[in-house]
């Protein structure tokens, strides 16, 4: 264990040089985008049964997952001083004893996820940690305000300090089969990113079928996103695993094809550490270790980390439960 643990902390430069210079839109290759449903929903759903995480690595793993958690609060009644203590929490993502109990003497989360008006202070509470700020931007979650003001509000961001900018597409772009619509689209909000690092969110639950995700995918990484991100956690279907497959797919198809490497970020619902486990599984098998960075790999979410926490609690302490272990698999 203590190796395995021991591994982690190399895996904790955050926001690295990577940058997508993107490519001009080939239609083409958005229009041969396939997703053959029945296969994909059939793969998916054997995933968490064959799940290839070794029990005896389970902590190592969850310590993994923790460095991956972009730890988001996006409430209408968010303050400042809910800000600043998940900030705390992302600096010491897990109890002092705990990580000297499995050898690590310090990890932090991959990064903080807030809205705009929260960058500030958010960039404040972690000076000096090195842990990047997202903000979610472009009118999140719907990304239906007038489009100057959704270009704006990046640079207002980005001028308040984030490191990362979460924006959110228009759905409608991709419901009428308008890539073209969405390619530009992306492409300003990528330009007023700057030098901060663009997710592009989305939002597959609003999509209509796993071959919009495909295509959609595509078009956004041709256009300079960084990262891919499936759902704003607002939607009524947020990241599931089928979508997660065709994202993925995508991503290998575009590193395949240009040579660059683009980020994966699940968002919405992922609240259960054996959940996480699956999500890095995935990767792990479809993209490769190098992909179970944070550079290239984030968990959206704003309540995993409490539940990973407490399994890795039942870890050291021995309360490694019959339920827990069932509840693992
Ligand atoms: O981008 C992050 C999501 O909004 C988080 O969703 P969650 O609250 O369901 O974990």
């Amino acid at each position: 264990m203590q190796t395995d643990t021991q591994n982690i902390k190399t895996h904790l430069p955050l926001v690295t040089e990577l940058r997508n210079p993107g490519m001009a839109l080939d239609l083409d290759w958005v229009r041969a985008a396939q997703a053959n449903t029945s296969a994909i929903e059939r793969r998916a759903a054997t995933l968490p049964g064959r799940r290839s995480v070794k029990k005896e690595y389970q902590a190592a793993w969850l310590l993994k997952a923790i460095t991956c958690i972009d730890l988001t609060t996006l409430a209408g009644d968010d303050t400042v001083g809910r800000v600043q203590r998940l900030c705390a929490k992302a600096r010491q993502p897990v109890r002092h004893d705990i990580l000297e109990a499995l050898g690590v003497d310090g990890i932090t989360t991959g990064a903080v996820c807030v809205y705009h008006e929260m960058v500030a202070p958010a960039v404040a509470a972690l000076e000096g940690t090195g842990i990047p700020v997202a903000a979610v931007s472009t009118g999140f979650p719907a990304g239906l305000s007038p489009f100057h003001l959704r270009v704006a509000e990046i640079g207002e961001s980005v001028n308040a300090g984030a490191h990362e900018i979460d924006i959110v597409i228009s759905r409608r772009h991709v419901l009428t089969g308008n890539w073209q619509a969405l390619y530009d689209e992306m492409r300003a909000f990528r330009a007023a990113c700057g030098e901060a690092h663009v997710k592009a969110i989305l939002a597959t639950g609003e999509l209509g079928s796993l071959r919009n995700v495909a295509r959609a995918s595509l078009v956004c990484m041709m256009a300079g996103a960084d990262f891919i991100k499936t759902s704003t956690g607002k939607e009524s279907v947020n990241a599931t695993l089928p979508v997660s497959l065709v994202m993925i797919r995508a991503i290998r198809e575009y590193h395949e094809r240009t040579g660059v490497r683009i980020g994966y970020k699940p968002a919405g619902g992922i609240s259960k550490a054996k959940d996480a486990l699956v999500y890095l599984s995935l990767i792990k098998e479809e993209l490769g270790n190098r992909w179970l960075q944070p550079d290239l790999f984030r968990f959206g979410a704003s309540s995993l980390l409490g539940d990973i926490e407490r399994q890795l609690e039942h870890h050291v302490t021995g309360a490694y439960s019959a339920s827990y272990r069932h509840s693992m698999g």
